[in-house]
C-alpha cells in the first residue's frame, strides 16, 4: 500500500484565542504537486510549520515522510526541501558561499548540486547575496531546498512579487519535482498558478479545510449554466448537483455548478418552461476563484449567525 508523503489528522492548533486550525485532515501522495490555496490567515503556514515540526499541535497528529512531525523535526528538516516566502540568507555571504555553507548539514553531492542549478539558473556564484535582486534572492533559496534532492519539497508563497519569467521556472521546477516521483506542497494565494501545475487542491478558509480535491476530477464535477428567462420556476430543492455561485449579467443568470454533469443538468432543466439555458465548461481558475469565493461567503455567514448565540452565552455567564 502507498504511503501518503505527508499527512494531517484532525489538527487543531490554536495562538491564544486565535484558532489558526480547526481540525484540518490532508495529505498529499509521492510524484504529486498539492496546493493549500486560501486567502491571508487561512492556516497554510501554520500547516506547513506543523508538517516540519517548527510548531506543535494542540490536537491531532502530522507525519512527513513516515516521520512524526511532532517527534522527528530534525530528521523532517534534513529530508524535505523548505522554500519559505521570505528567503533567509546571510546578506554578506557570496552565493557560492551559502551554498557551501549549507552543505555542511547535507550528504556530499549536496554543493555540487546546489552550483549546478545556480548555473541553471544563470545566478553567478560569485555574487555577493546582498546584490542579488529578489527574484534571484528567491532562485538561490530553491536551488538550496532541492540540493539535497528532497523528497518533498516545500514552497509557501515562493512566487510572491517574483516577475513572470521567475515564477515560470519555479512552476517548471515543481513539475520537474513531481515528475521525478517526490512530492510538492505548494501553499498559494494564486490561483492561476495553482491550476497550472497542481495534480490536487486543499481549498482552507479561516483555519478550516473546505475541501480536498484532484484537479482532473474537480473540472470534470463542474459545469456553468446560462440562464435567461424566468428563473422562478426553478424547484432549488430539486438542483442537480450544488450551485457554488450564482451571478447576474443583464436579463442572464450565470450558474456554478458543482458534483454533477452535463447530461443531469440537461435532464433537469429541459423539465422548465419558459427557460432558455446554455450548458458551459468553465475554466479551471473560475471554478477554483468561485469555490474560494463561495466558501468565505459561506464562513461570514456562519460567523455572522454564531453572534447572538456568543452573546447569549456571555449574558449567561454574567
Ligand atoms: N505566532 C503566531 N501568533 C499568533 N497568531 C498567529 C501566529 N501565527 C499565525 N497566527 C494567526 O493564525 C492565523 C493563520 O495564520 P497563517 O500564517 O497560518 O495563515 P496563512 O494562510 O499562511 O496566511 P498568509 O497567506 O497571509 O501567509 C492568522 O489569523 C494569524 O494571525
Amino acid at each position: 500500500m502507498s504511503q501518503a508523503a505527508f499527512e494531517l489528522q484532525n489538527v487543531t492548533k490554536r495562538f491564544r484565542r486565535q484558532t489558526a486550525l480547526d481540525g484540518v485532515s490532508f495529505s498529499g501522495n509521492s510524484g504529486e504537486v498539492i496546493a493549500i490555496l486560501g486567502e491571508n490567515g487561512a492556516g497554510k503556514t501554520t500547516a506547513i510549520n506543523i508538517l516540519l515540526g517548527k510548531l506543535k499541535a494542540d490536537d491531532g497528529s502530522a507525519h512527513v515522510l513516515g516521520l512524526d512531525s511532532a517527534v522527528h523535526s530534525q530528521e523532517i528538516r534534513q529530508q524535505v526541501g523548505y522554500v519559505p516566502d521570505e528567503p533567509c540568507l546571510y546578506d554578506w555571504m557570496t552565493v557560492g558561499e551559502t551554498g557551501w555553507f549549507a552543505s555542511g548539514f547535507y550528504p556530499s553531492g549536496y554543493y555540487e548540486r546546489f552550483c549546478d542549478l545556480m548555473s541553471e539558473y544563470r545566478v553567478p556564484l560569485d555574487k555577493k547575496i546582498k546584490q542579488l535582486s529578489r527574484g534571484m534572492k528567491a532562485k538561490v533559496s530553491l536551488a538550496l531546498s532541492l540540493a539535497h534532492e528532497p523528497g518533498l519539497l516545500i514552497l509557501d508563497e515562493p512566487t510572491s512579487g517574483l516577475d513572470p519569467l521567475v515564477r515560470r521556472e519555479f512552476l517548471e521546477s515543481m513539475v520537474r519535482v513531481a515528475a521525478e516521483g517526490r512530492t510538492v506542497l505548494l501553499a498559494s494565494h494564486q490561483v492561476a498558478e495553482v491550476e497550472r501545475v497542481a495534480d490536487a487542491v486543499v481549498i482552507m478558509i479561516k483555519g478550516k479545510l473546505v475541501m480536498q480535491a484532484r484537479l482532473e476530477e474537480l473540472k470534470q464535477s463542474c459545469c456553468e449554466v446560462v440562464l435567461t428567462g424566468d428563473i422562478t420556476a426553478l424547484d432549488k430543492q430539486d438542483l442537480p448537483g450544488e450551485v457554488i455561485s450564482q451571478e447576474t449579467s443583464g436579463s442572464q443568470q450565470q450558474w456554478l455548478f458543482l458534483n454533477t454533469n452535463e447530461n443531469e443538468l440537461r435532464n433537469y432543466f429541459n423539465q422548465i418552461s419558459g427557460l432558455i439555458y446554455e450548458i458551459r465548461t468553465p475554466s479551471l481558475e473560475d471554478v477554483l476563484l468561485r469555490l474560494l469565493m463561495s466558501s468565505r461567503e459561506k464562513s461570514d455567514e456562519q460567523a455572522v449567525s454564531a453572534k447572538p448565540e456568543e452573546a447569549t452565552a456571555s449574558s449567561l455567564a454574567k
